[in-house]
Formats: C-alpha cells, structure tokens, sequence
C-alpha cells in the first residue's frame, strides 16, 4: 500500500460498448500508464485484473461494478471481492454510501480477512469518516457527485471534501473528474494520500469530445 503514497494512480477502465472495451486492450493502457510514472492502477472485474497482471507488478486497487438503481454500485458483495483478490488485486474498492445494496463496513472486514487492505468510495464527509472509523484503510472521494441527490454531477473534482477528510486525518485518495495537473497539485496540497485519474487519461472518446468542443464547426 505504501507504494501508492503521494502518487498517481490511473484508473483504466472501459464501460461496456465502448470500443475500448477488452481486457487486453486494458492491459495495455495499464501498462502506458505504468510507462509514464503511474504508481498503482484501478482495474474493473477480476478479467480485467487478470490481463493487467499479466503486463505489469504495480500495485492495483480492483473493483467490480455492478448496476443498481441509477448508477454502478462498486464492490457490493464478499464474492466480487473473493475473486478481484484471487485474480491478483493488491487493495479492494468498495462503495460506502448508502445507495450501495452491499453489507457495508462488513465488508471492510470480509477484505481484511483476504489479507487486503480496503479503499472506501464515498460521497460525503460523513460517508468518509464512518468508513474510516470502520476500518477502511484509504477513503477515496470517487462518489461525490455521482449519488442520486448530488445531481447533476459537477464539472469539477470535490476538492473540498479531500481537504475535509485529510483534516480529520483520513488517508484520502482524491478521485472523480481530476483533468490537470493543477488539479493534480490541489488535491496533494490539500491533504491527498494519493490522486486517482481515470477518463483524463484513459477515455480517448472524453478527450476528444473536450478538445472538438473548441473547435468552431
Ligand atoms: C463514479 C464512478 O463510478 N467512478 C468509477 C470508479 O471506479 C470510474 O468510472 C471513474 O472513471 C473513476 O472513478 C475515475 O474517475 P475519472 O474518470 O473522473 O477520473
């Protein structure tokens, strides 16, 4: 876990029917980020984990995404979390907010008992602090504006709910819509643990969708 400290990670993850979407096309864009100084990846479904591991030993924080209600749940049951860690997870994400169906902090000590440390993806403040509270070894700031009463989700990332965190000494990993570098630095100025980018890096169709919305046609 402390391989993570103080750096980037990047999510490399592809919805489904999107074009990128294959564990071995994942697997390399893993393997770029790790080429350019990622210090740990977040990887999607155990498939996902598998072809990563393949190509690279940096850490990885595994997920598994499962719909429910208006949104992707992450992590909600003890087996998606069984078999993210057999296919080669170093630390297991799951969702503490409410909206999640799954047991809450009893899955914090379900992953304890895979001998995994836990992220925590919340929400709010209070979602955080519980979640430490409970155990959670890193609480990310994935959730803020994603719950179905913080839509619609804003442009920019909750960097006040890092520097909220990391003040009542959270390990806090800033994530969700980090586009910059400034960004980047704003997150470690305020406390942050560790920085999560995913769609900045990883989503060619977002980037491109930013940069042609500058264009005059
Ligand atoms: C809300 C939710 O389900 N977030 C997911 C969590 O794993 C991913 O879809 C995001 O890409 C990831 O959090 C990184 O965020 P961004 O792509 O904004 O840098």
């Amino acid at each position: 876990m402390g391989r993570l400290r103080g750096g980037l990670v990047v999510s490399c993850q592809a919805p489904a029917g999107h074009p990128l979407r294959d564990p071995e096309v994942i697997a390399r864009l893993a393997e770029c980020a790790v080429l350019g100084g990622a210090a740990g990846l977040r990887v999607n479904s155990a498939a996902d984990i598998t072809a990563v591991r393949r190509r690279t030993g940096a850490p990885v924080i595994g997920l598994h995404k499962v719909r429910h209600g208006h949104r992707d749940v992450i992590t909600p049951t003890a087996e998606l979390a069984t078999e993210l860690a057999a296919a080669g997870a170093d630390m297991i994400a799951v969702d503490l907010t409410p909206e999640s169906p799954g047991p809450g902090p009893a899955l914090i000590e379900h992953v304890h008992g895979l001998g995994l440390p836990v992220m925590a993806d919340v929400s709010t403040l209070e979602e955080g602090l519980a979640a430490w509270d409970a155990g959670a070894d890193v609480v990310g700031t994935t959730l803020s504006g994603y719950t179905a009463r913080q839509l619609p989700t804003p442009p920019d990332p909750d960097l006040g709910l890092v520097e909220a965190l990391a003040a009542r000494g959270v390990r806090v990993a800033a994530e969700g819509r980090y586009r910059t570098e400034e960004q980047v630095r704003r997150a470690f100025g305020a406390g942050a643990w560790a920085v999560v980018v995913g769609g900045a890096i990883t989503d060619p169709i977002a980037v491109t969708r930013r940069l042609a919305a500058a264009t005059p046609r």
